[in-house]
């Protein structure tokens, strides 16, 4: 916990300025009571009037004093809170983004989620309670300890008598909720995962009628996640009908024995109510106490997931190369006996795989199902680290790069086209900030899309929804294929991304690549023989193994495997 208050530390005048002022604020709410005692024993009681309303006038003066002290603190731990949330926050989002896929695999996205969310608010809370509540309450509980022994020492002893029996109840109370409270946070890591998964798969769910299996399920984790609420909250809410009990048995005692002091003359009327106050504002500043316990202890879960996102390593660090080698080498990429699997107890998704990629030439990689195509093309743009063997590009290690210094000369159409919600515009500018409107229809027209983009009303300027919904399969693969091509990158990495196009689209888009986009060598996988057919080489994996690489032609006569493909597609070719 005491790592991230360093994300705190440029709110170090809040961190100092609120906690005095509440400080200031307990004092004069310590003195209240005493004055209230002369008032009533030398004001009310011997009917001097003048003394009354002086004493009156600077309890009043005080309470004023005390609010705007609390007004001040308020307003300085709330900075201080919210700027230290933000801070984590933004942190949290740079690490998550430096981590590799097998960390962000490893994490999950609905854990990230709540930790950047829930898991802050928490801190931040704490951080608020901190400024706030920190040395208040303890000062007020101690500081109506001593006022009572200032008044009467034998009536200070009850006092001292209350505290031990009250911190034994919160102690078991305490003992049983913090765990509760751990298994809180994990239930809502399980509810946003489940309302996560069925969002982004609501129109399968629909689809598949199982929209009421979807709402009973969601109802489970939901009352899973209100039952550990109540667990919890039912043994927190003992915590204030205990205290109110102790706190009147102690009034009663103070009235009993106060009483008897009052009878023998050695205390007034006045101090016994004033020890009374004492009395109150003690166990109220210790349920305080309590809730911090419970707000703390809270954070420090919180806090140890939040740490546990900041101290992961992220696999992929590199040293950066200080000199790049001019873009001349004749082999663009090389992969030398490169191995990989995602876990180390799962099997090898690829092994030993070892080609040569030419500049400006094409490979096409086919395969199976699950041989290990989208694997391959992920190692390149350094997204997992290999297990085995090397990645060349350009005759330097990908792993040697800095991966944006690596990733700006690499563009991904991935298998799954992904908009963004804003404009098309938006959405084509984030392959390239700079690009001219010019350049926006070139990369439109290269994907095949020109003709239906400006068929829009706001052309470039059409909205897109959140992940593209208001486009086609197709069409929005035309632009994730367009948003990579406007980068022109010296690698062009497509995967699998012209299957969800008919047969002359895939076929129009793989020419106006090779006219108008010469300086850059192209990799597509493909399911489709007609769509790598063409290309120099072409890559051919089985269950994660390279069985040919060669030219079409050739893999023929050479590849089983290829063959086989090519026999399986032969009626659906229409070159
Ligand atoms: N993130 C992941 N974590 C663990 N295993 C994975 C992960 N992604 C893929 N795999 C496994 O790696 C193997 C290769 O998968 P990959 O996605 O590379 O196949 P593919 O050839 O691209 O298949 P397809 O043509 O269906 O897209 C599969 O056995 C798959 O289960």
């Amino acid at each position: 916990m005491l790592s991230l208050m360093s994300y705190a530390s440029k709110y170090k005048k809040q961190l100092i300025l609120g906690p005095f002022f509440k400080l200031l604020e307990a004092i004069l709410e310590l003195f209240l009571p005493f004055y209230m005692a002369k008032l009533i024993d030398q004001g009310i009681r011997q009917n001097d009037l003048a003394y009354t309303i002086k004493m009156g006038i600077y309890m009043l003066i005080m309470s004023i004093v005390g609010l705007i002290c609390v007004m001040i603190c308020q307003y300085y731990s709330s900075i201080a809170s919210q700027g230290f949330g933000t801070e984590l926050r933004n942190e949290m989002m740079k690490k998550i983004n430096q981590f590799s896929h097998r960390e962000i695999d490893s994490f999950g996205s609905a854990t990230l989620i709540t930790r950047a969310t829930s898991d802050i608010n928490q801190l931040q809370l704490a951080l608020a309670m901190l400024i706030r509540l920190v040395i208040r309450a303890p000062f007020l509980s101690i500081g109506s300890i001593i006022m009572a022994f200032y008044i009467d020492t034998q009536m200070g002893f009850i006092f001292l008598i209350t505290i031990p029996v009250f911190s034994l109840i919160l102690f078991f109370i305490m003992k049983k909720t913090v765990p509760l409270y751990k298994k809180v946070q994990q239930k809502i890591d399980h509810l946003n995962l489940v309302v996560s998964e069925n969002l982004s798969g609501v129109r399968v769910i629909r689809a598949f009628s199982k929209k009421e299996k979807d709402v009973e399920n969601f109802g489970e984790v939901s009352d899973d996640l209100a039952q550990a609420y109540n667990n919890v909250t039912n043994l927190s809410a003992l915590l204030s009908p205990t205290t109110i009990l102790i706190m009147n048995f102690s009034i009663i005692f103070i009235l009993y024995f106060g009483g008897i002091r009052v009878n023998t003359g050695y205390l007034q009327t006045g101090q016994v109510l004033a020890l009374i106050n004492y009395m109150t504002q003690m166990l109220l500043a210790l349920i305080v106490v309590a809730n911090l316990v419970v707000i703390f202890t809270r954070a420090f879960a919180s806090a140890n997931r939040v740490e546990e996102v900041f101290q992961t390593q992220p696999e992929i660090e590199t040293t950066p190369i200080e000199n790049e080698l001019p873009w001349n080498e004749e082999t663009l990429l090389s992969f030398q006996h490169v191995s990989f699997k995602y876990t180390e107890k799962s099997g090898y998704a690829l092994e030993d795989i070892n080609f040569n990629l030419k500049k400006n030439q094409t490979l096409g990689i086919i395969g199976p199902t699950g041989s290990g195509k989208s694997t391959l093309i992920q190692l390149i743009p350094h997204f997992y680290s290999t297990n085995e063997g090397t990645i060349l590009l350009n005759n330097q290690s990908v792993n040697s790069f800095k991966t944006g210094q690596l990733r700006q000369h690499i563009a991904t159409v991935p298998q799954k086209s992904t908009l963004f919600s804003g404009t098309i515009r938006s959405n084509l500018l984030l392959g390239k900030p700079d690009a001219t409107e010019e350049e926006c229809y070139e990369a439109l027209d290269m994907a095949q899309c020109l003709e239906f983009v400006m068929s829009l009303p706001d052309k470039l300027d059409s909205e897109v929804f959140a992940n593209g919904k208001n486009f086609s399969g197709g069409q929005k693969q035309r632009l994730s294929i367009a948003r990579a091509l406007i980068k022109r990158p010296d690698l062009l990495i497509m995967d699998d991304s012209l299957s969800a196009l008919d047969y002359q689209t895939d076929l129009l888009i793989r020419q106006a690549l090779k006219e108008k986009m010469t300086k850059t060598t192209v990799i597509i996988i493909s399911q489709r023989v007609s769509s790598v057919k063409n290309a120099d080489n072409i890559l051919v994996l089985k269950n994660g193994k390279q069985v040919g690489y060669d030219s079409h032609e050739r893999l023929l006569g050479n590849s089983r495997t290829y063959r086989d493909i090519v026999n399986s597609q032969k009626e659906r070719e229409v070159e």
